[in-house]
């Protein structure tokens, strides 16, 4: 049954455009050459199914005795992925294991069953509660819940906290990660299939290296002995695990690396290492951490900012999310940061928003985060996010740290539609402005934006 929905809503929303503008380019046959997985035949039978009815695109795959080739096969699980039908792995039809399905969530919560751009997402504060269990047990790291449901219940906030009370919640499973090369490779790897699950097709994933390591980092974090595992080798490890993930799921990730606030003795590592895989994955820094411990940023930020600003790598910074305005106008003029995380608080401050609008800054917006962190009032239908919408600002609609907050892109994006009456041309409007304020390549930044014009039906087909 999941497999023929899919299907239907495979070739209803996704195959037309490929279709249309087959001649001069073929988006499912750029897939395949990236991943090299499967030749032309896979192309092929996908347009051909393209072309037939939903009857007849099932028939199709019934012919080849409950299998589909690989490429294929990846096509629609992808195709199904993003029609909010969840994750169908790949491999035989017949059989097909099944991790949890979009159709699961209560009816109503996916609203926007399109491709994707999220960049504010922490990668440590998006990992699978299962995944803590498995690692915990096969590290013999014993935790204070048994089971992946006991160990949610103290993972996640449920109700409106501080920043700092919300930032607490990570030492409940950093240590159980941190240190271990499996478990990082294997969390990354996992982030992108869970962005992939939610029709996201480009991601930036952002996260702490000297949080996930045990030497060269000081101090060492979580209480961890002291291993051989460096922030250099962490971000390795999750090049790694993003790049398998892109690989298996067909989407883009990249990584920005964080500075701490409280840590400004790690700043210039950081730098280094943005600089070190520039072209690797990783693709900006930011400044993270609790905003609300000092308003102005130490000179050590500053010194690794301006670093990163010498040599183009790209800068945002985590401010005014519980911060006052002056530390948005920071970001922005001495950090010069190109896009501020967070940034609800530079309301308060109206000639800077003006010139922030005016100037097209964006803003990484995180609905359900800013109500649990007490960042924002919890009456969502007061959230600073639709002066932006009404003001027509530049910004995107991210989770910020899924796992903490029980939450999803989906319930994100229904959270808008529900409480704050965005539409679907909105939805549009808010992923181009983030796929035009990604810290991809231009020439890349234009491909994304080409995939969403497309699968936005806002592109003209070409004559045939
Ligand atoms: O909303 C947030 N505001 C500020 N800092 C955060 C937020 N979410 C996560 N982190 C911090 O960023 C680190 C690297 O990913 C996380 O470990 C957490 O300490």
């Amino acid at each position: 049954e999941l497999i023929s929905k899919a299907l239907i809503t495979w070739l209803q929303s996704c195959c037309r455009p490929a279709r249309l503008i087959l001649p001069t380019y073929c988006p499912l046959e750029r897939t395949l050459s990236r991943t090299a997985l499967c030749s032309r035949t896979a192309c092929t039978h996908a347009d051909r199914a393209a072309a037939a009815s939903g009857h007849r695109a099932a028939r199709l795959l019934q012919l080849g005795g409950g299998k589909a080739c690989p490429g294929l096969m990846r096509i629609i699980t992808r195709r199904a992925a993003l029609a909010g039908f969840g994750s169908l792995r790949t491999g035989r039809i017949t059989g097909i294991h099944r991790t949890r399905t979009m159709a699961e969530l209560p009816p109503g919560r996916v609203v926007f069953n399109q491709p994707k751009v999220e960049l504010h997402v922490h990668l440590d504060g998006s990992i699978r509660v299962q995944t803590i269990v498995d690692v915990a047990k096969r590290r013999g790291i014993r935790l204070p819940a048994k089971t992946a449901e006991g160990m949610k219940q103290l993972i996640i906030l449920k109700q409106p906290a501080t920043l700092t009370e919300f930032l607490g919640k990570f030492s409940e499973y950093m240590h159980v990660i941190a240190g271990d090369r499996e478990a990082i490779k294997r969390i990354a790897y996992e982030f992108v299939e869970d962005r992939a699950k939610e029709g996201v097709i480009y991601v930036e994933a952002r996260y702490s290296p000297h949080f996930l390591a045990n030497t060269k980092v000081d101090p060492i974090p979580w209480n961890q002995k002291e291993g051989d595992l460096s922030p250099d080798e962490v971000v390795h490890l999750v090049n790694q695990g993003l790049r398998e993930g892109e690989r298996a799921f067909n989407i883009k990730a990249r990584s920005i690396l964080c500075c701490m606030r409280h840590m400004p003795n790690w700043s210039m590592d950081i730098v280094e290492l943005c600089k070190k895989y520039q072209h690797e994955g990783v693709v900006a820094i930011d400044l993270a951490g609790d905003e609300s411990l000092s308003s102005e940023a130490n000179p050590d930020h500053r010194r690794a900012y301006e670093e990163a600003a010498r040599c183009g790598v790209h800068r945002t910074v985590h401010a005014g999310e519980v911060g006052p305005p002056s530390v948005v106008k920071e970001a922005v003029e001495v950090l010069k940061a190109e896009r501020v995380g967070h940034g609800y608080r530079t309301l308060e401050d109206q000639s800077l928003y003006r010139k922030l609008l005016a100037q097209n800054m964006h803003f990484e917006v995180c609905p359900i985060s800013s109500k649990l962190t007490g960042a924002c009032d919890p009456d969502f239908t007061k959230h600073p996010v639709i002066t932006f919408r009404k003001d027509k600002a530049n910004y995107s609609l991210n989770t910020d740290d899924p796992l903490i907050f029980n939450s999803s892109l989906h319930l994100d994006y229904s959270v808008a539609s529900k409480y704050m009456g965005f539409t679907e041309q909105e939805f549009k409007r808010l992923n181009i402005n983030a796929a035009e304020s990604c810290f991809l390549p231009e020439k890349e930044k234009q491909e994304l934006l080409i995939s969403l014009y497309k699968a936005y039906g806002m592109l003209k087909s070409t004559p045939f």
